[in-house]
């Protein structure tokens, strides 16, 4: 897992160590995590109010059948948010509006291009449904050939990183190259460049070597709850038996229970199956994604914070000269896009239910962006905002290669 020679960014090499009150910035941490075994450092826990139920607050809000459905937003509810935002009682003449407010990124590339000059690029890749299409069955969510040939390329030239919800192993066996960093359990679970200052803060962090032999930094800050999500698992797993369609999938350090194949009159019954397992355990929390509940830890660590981490530990944090781009299409990969802020480059792949209204975002951001739906960009952004539209996207195969070519074009 040695980072190329010629990467634009030299990533190994170690700065002065970080100081506490840095990486406090970063990681939004007052104290070092408790050791192995001891009990987990409530600084790290989120204090996430539940009903006697269990029911998180966003489910709470729109209750939880909408919660569930609204996992992928169907086109009438993209309609109905850019009717909102334009103003405009015709959807059809709204989408167009808006296609025109937001232009193609690849229309755009030279002026991303100019943003991003003498730039160190990173890039930060989501998996399901940004690199791999979205399918029915998760096992089978395989990245095409030509995807797997750009990134190995684009990893040559700026240090890449996928951060996945799925297990490290799983992704990494989908993904199948070395040269790229994983996160899995949607940034429970990174194994990244080893940064003597990055493993001596967290306790967490070890030295260890990938299936290569190279020595990398092995971070998983919920350790503590391996034997629990492996137990809750198992539950989830016996007490879904008999629903149709469902499927209960161990991610290490969550795990996803979907229900994509289940009959819509039965998601209820999936509900209620996780509401009964996860009552027994208040140090986890529920959320959901694309037809799919997630069951993790209530530590405070997501995508957002995995990817602070890698930069810290690719030495590309704080400085002037470094451009991260994520990718990614998932309410989770928001909390990536919330940690860029200033002058990175967001790139937000959105898909709809119903696969006719698709589209990719790209952002250069001038500050934190508050992602309330599917999609309502701030006014002060839309000189800024890129669309990439439905003949580039994963499911119909060709995908954000475009842009990753370009990238590599314009470097
Ligand atoms: O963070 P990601 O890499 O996007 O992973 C998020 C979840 O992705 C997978 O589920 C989704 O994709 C499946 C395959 O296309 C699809 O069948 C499912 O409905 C989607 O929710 C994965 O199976 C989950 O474990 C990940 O959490």
């Amino acid at each position: 897992m040695d980072l190329k020679s010629n990467h634009n960014a030299p990533v190994l090499t170690d700065s002065a160590p970080l100081s506490k009150s840095r990486l406090r910035r970063y990681h939004g941490l007052t104290l070092p995590y408790s050791p192995s075994g001891a009990p987990f450092s409530p600084n790290l826990l989120l204090s996430i109010p539940r009903r006697k139920t269990g029911v998180l607050d966003d489910v709470r809000s729109c209750g939880w059948l909408d919660a569930m459905k609204s996992s992928s937003p169907t086109h009438k509810k993209f309609a109905k948010d850019i009717n909102h935002e334009l103003s405009a009682p015709d959807p059809e003449v709204a989408y167009r509006t808006w296609l025109l407010k937001y232009p193609s990124a690849l229309a755009s590339f030279e002026q991303i291009a100019n943003f991003a000059k003498g730039k160190r690029i990173a890039l930060f890749l989501d998996y399901d449904g940004t690199l791999s299409p979205i399918v029915e069955n998760p096992d089978n969510a395989f990245m095409s050939d030509d995807m797997r040939s750009i990134v190995k390329e684009v990893a040559k030239y700026f240090p890449t990183a996928i951060i996945s919800g799925r297990s490290r192993d799983k992704v990494y066996e989908f993904v199948g190259l070395t040269e790229l960093y994983y996160a899995g359990s949607h940034g429970m679970d990174i194994m990244g460049p080893v940064k003597q200052s990055v493993t001596d803060y967290h306790q967490n962090c070890i030295k260890s070597t990938d299936k290569q032999g190279n020595e990398v930094n092995l971070f998983q800050p919920a350790r503590e709850f391996l034997p629990m999500i492996d137990e809750v698992f198992s539950s989830l797993v016996r007490i879904t038996k008999d629903i149709k369609g469902a499927t209960v999938e161990n991610n290490k350090f969550c795990v996803s229970v979907h229900y994509r194949n289940v009959d819509q009159d039965n998601w209820i019954s999936v509900w209620e199956c996780v509401q009964d397992v996860i009552k027994k355990y208040p140090r986890l929390r529920l959320t959901h994604g694309r037809k799919v509940l997630e069951i993790r830890p209530t530590i405070n660590w997501d995508k957002g914070k995995a990817l602070e981490f890698l930069l810290e530990s690719l030495d590309l944090s704080n400085c002037d000269d470094v451009l991260p781009i994520y990718v990614g299409d998932d309410r989770t990969d928001e909390d990536a896009f919330k940690v860029l802020r200033g002058e990175e480059l967001w790139l937000w792949h959105f898909l709809y239910q119903n696969h006719r209204r698709k589209a990719m975002r790209i952002t250069l951001s001038e500050t934190q962006q508050r992602w309330t739906g599917y999609p309502k960009p701030e006014k002060r952004w839309e000189s800024k905002i890129f669309v990439v539209y439905d003949d580039v996207c994963v499911n119909r195969g060709r995908s954000i290669d475009p842009f990753i070519m370009n990238l590599l074009a314009a470097r």
